[in-house]
């Protein structure tokens, strides 16, 4: 009998509010993968774009059963690491502390600010401590090339911009949307926090798609998940359609320093980190420490 071949993909797609489905790869399966940290959010979808190995993972479960606090980032990146992943492409839904900046208009941001309280956000732990730079959260390479595909295609993009990552599930009191709006933040999330920072561990680059869903509290009445969810299924196939073109597009060496986050930022003395640290995140370090 012939053995099935390993999953394995180049770029990973992680889908945000209203977007649950990987209906642009070809020849998918579905594979449960399990980690460390426990279980991703969902099976991941495995197929291809042409010559490319490409993933999808819905970020909140299908059926969006996991709330941010909840979600499992570190099994979700852990799992997309396991599979090869160099590159990910995240969906999301987010409001707007900008007025110039509309419902779905799309921003592909260059910065963020965390406002979240409780989050594991490291993999480094247990006998390993790493300290890595993190100034520029997001994969300008990549970034760079959805921006160019989405004007390339005629959609108007935001090419750079701050997301503020909130806590949730609750949206922000008015007071709270008021100071982020004054502080000059773009747009409003809760999912780019811990996903950015444990890919940059994870040595993957990350670059985010963000539609603009509504305009937060400091402009408007209330914000309710109805418009949320209808504005971010509007825009579904224009996400879709920018993020398959900018499969066509990428280039699957990277250049940038993601690939490399974790050169120097091991501060452990390698002999003391315990074996079964080494052991349980050797896809993360193995390369820093074979001799
Ligand atoms: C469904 S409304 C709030 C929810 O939507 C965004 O999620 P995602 O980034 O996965 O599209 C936002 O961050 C909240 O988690
Ligand atoms: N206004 C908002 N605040 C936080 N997360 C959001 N996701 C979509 N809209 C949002």
């Amino acid at each position: 009998m012939q053995e099935k071949a390993k999953a394995k993909a180049d770029i990973a797609i992680i889908g945000g509010s209203g977007i649950y489905d990987a209906n642009l790869l070809d020849n998918v399966r579905d594979v449960d993968i399990d980690t460390p940290f426990g279980k991703p959010s969902d099976s991941i979808t495995v197929g291809n774009h042409g010559d490319v190995g490409v993933c999808f993972l819905p970020r909140h479960g299908i059926g969006h059963r996991i709330s941010p606090s909840e979600l499992n980032s570190r099994a979700n990146i852990f799992a997309l690491k396991k599979l090869g992943v160099k590159r990910i492409i995240a969906a999301s839904a987010v409001g707007s502390l900008k007025e110039e900046l509309k419902p779905l208009d799309i921003v592909i941001p260059n910065q963020i600010y965390d406002r979240t309280k409780s989050r594991p956000s490291t993999f480094f732990e247990d006998g390993i401590v790493v300290h890595m730079g993190f100034a520029d959260p997001f994969c300008p390479e990549t970034s760079k090339t959805i921006v160019d595909v989405a004007n390339s295609k005629g959609y108007s993009v935001k090419e750079g911009g701050t997301y503020v990552c909130m806590e949730g599930p609750q949206f922000s009191t008015r007071a709270e949307s008021r100071v982020y709006q004054s502080l000059g933040f773009d747009i409003i999330g809760m999912t780019a926090i811990p996903e950015a920072k444990l890919a940059r561990e994870a040595e993957i680059c990350y670059s985010m798609i963000a539609t603009v869903t509504d305009y937060d509290v400091w402009y408007e009445e209330d914000v309710t998940i109805e418009t949320v969810i209808e504005n971010a299924m509007k825009n579904e196939a224009a996400v879709k359609d920018i993020i398959v073109s900018t499969l066509d597009k990428l280039s699957l060496e990277q250049h940038c320093m993601c690939k490399d986050a974790l050169m120097g930022a091991i501060t452990t003395v390698p002999s003391m980190i315990p074996h079964e640290t080494k052991r349980r995140l050797d896809p993360l370090i193995g390369k820093y420490l074979d001799e």
